[in-house]
This record gives structure tokens, C-alpha cells and sequence, in this order.
């Protein structure tokens, strides 16, 4: 279930996107989205009451979808608004706490190596998300890019953590990625930069299945 969900994971916050959020993620979902995370950050992220207000319309339109909606950070609004989940980073509120605060609502955790998602799992984690894998224009303060090696190197010692690759992922590099040992992506760039969203979110997710059922056989 995890691993289905993770396959085609957008992350956005209005500073992404050059058009009304609401219309790009309703072009996303229509594409095939799996999964979608809330991450509003930037120079100029909405803060507050607004803040509050564009997750709660986004949340509406994934529960009319069924798709599963992460808050990125923000343990509070996660469960103001009752959402499916969190994710957080090294340098967020620490893994443990957020699941003990959030009960057996997804928990995500983001992770650079071994060690990490080791740390992650003994925290509960339900899913880790591995990256940068490659070079990113959407996180001023990535680390290093890891290369599709790490995501190697995470599967031949933990076969079963629901894993999903984030940074610089582009529909050239899909395949690859889940080649490496993948469940899925998680992209912003590769769906907020498109000329036709939904279009380019289908090519995204019929690369990322097909590359899926290759590895199943
Ligand atoms: C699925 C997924 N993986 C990794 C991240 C990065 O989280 P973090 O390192 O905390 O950085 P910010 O996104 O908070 O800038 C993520 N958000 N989602
Ligand atoms: C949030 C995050 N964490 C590591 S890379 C990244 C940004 C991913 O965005 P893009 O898909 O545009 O590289
Ligand atoms: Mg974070």
C-alpha cells in the first residue's frame, strides 16, 4: 500500500508554481498523482491564517481524490487539519516526538544514508525519502547530490523500507531511479515547470509503473 503510494509523490507550496496552486494540483491529480505533500516555504511562503487556508482547499481537493495529503514540517497544521500525514527532516522537529504526537498517521522522514534510515525506522518512520539524488532548483539548502548509488547501496541492506527518491528527478531520470531500487519519486520542479501539467504528470507515472512492473517480474 505504502509502496503503491509512493510512487508518484508531488510536493508543492504556492511559491512553486507560476499559476493558482489549486489549478496545478487538479492537473496533477488528473495526471496520477499517488500521493501529495503541502510544502510552503520560501522568501515568500504564506505564513498564519493563510497558510492554514490554501492547505485546507489543496487537502479538500486530494480527500475528493483519495489521495493521501503529508504536511511538510508543520506538526501543528498537520493535526489542526487532520491530515494523512507528516514529513519531516534531520534539521525538523525529531522523528520520534512527531510520531508519538501524530499517532498512526503517516509519518515520513527525510534521509542522506544508512544510518539514517535506520534511525528513521527505530523512529517509525513509514516511508523515508532519499535525496538529493541528483542537483535541485527547488531547495535553496540541499545537501550534496547522492547519486543513484545511494539508493543502491540503501536496498542491498534494507530490502523492505518504503523508499522514494526526491531531487532533480526528471522523466528522463525516472526509470533509472526506480531501477536503483525505488518505490517511487517525489518531484516539484519536474510538475510545477510543465507547459501541460497533466500531460506531463501521465508521462511521469506511466515511467514510473512500467519501470515498477519490470522490477516485479
Ligand atoms: C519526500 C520528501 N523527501 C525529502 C524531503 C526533504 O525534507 P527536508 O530535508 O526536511 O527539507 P524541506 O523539504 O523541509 O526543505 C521532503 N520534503 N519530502
Ligand atoms: C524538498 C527536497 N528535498 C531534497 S531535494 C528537494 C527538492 C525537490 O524538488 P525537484 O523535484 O524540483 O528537484
Ligand atoms: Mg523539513
Amino acid at each position: 500500500m505504502m509502496k503503491h503510494m509512493l510512487s508518484l509523490y508531488f510536493i508543492m507550496g504556492s511559491g512553486d508554481c507560476t499559476r493558482d496552486p489549486l489549478t496545478v494540483l487538479d492537473e496533477a491529480i488528473q495526471g496520477g498523482i499517488t500521493m501529495f505533500q503541502f510544502r510552503e516555504k520560501g522568501k515568500k511562503a504564506l505564513t498564519g491564517l493563510e497558510k492554514y487556508r490554501l492547505a485546507e482547499k489543496l487537502f479538500e481537493r486530494c480527500k475528493d481524490h483519495n489521495i493521501p495529503f503529508i504536511v511538510n514540517d508543520d506538526v501543528d497544521l498537520a493535526l489542526a487539519l487532520q491530515a494523512d500525514g507528516v514529513h519531516v527532516g534531520q534539521d525538523d522537529e525529531e522523528a520520534a516526538r512527531v510520531r508519538d504526537r501524530i499517532g498512526d498517521k503517516y509519518l515520513g522522514v527525510s534521509v542522506h544514508n544508512l544510518a539514517e534510515v535506520r534511525q528513521a525506522l527505530a523512529a517509525h518512520a513509514d516511508y523515508v525519502g532519499l535525496g538529493p539524488i541528483f542537483p535541485t532548483v527547488s531547495k535553496d539548502d540541499a545537501k550534496q547530490a547522492c547519486g543513484l548509488a545511494m539508493i543502491e547501496h540503501i536496498r542491498t541492506y534494507e530490502k523492505h523500507v518504503p523508499l522514494v527518491a526526491i531531487g532533480g528527478i526528471t522523466e528522463q531520470t525516472a526509470r533509472q531511479v526506480i531501477e536503483a531500487g525505488a518505490d517511487g519519486i517525489a518531484v516539484i520542479s519536474a510538475i510545477c515547470r510543465a507547459e501541460h501539467i497533466c500531460e506531463q504528470t501521465k508521462r511521469l507515472y506511466e515511467t514510473v509503473m512500467h519501470a515498477k512492473r519490470r522490477g516485479d517480474g
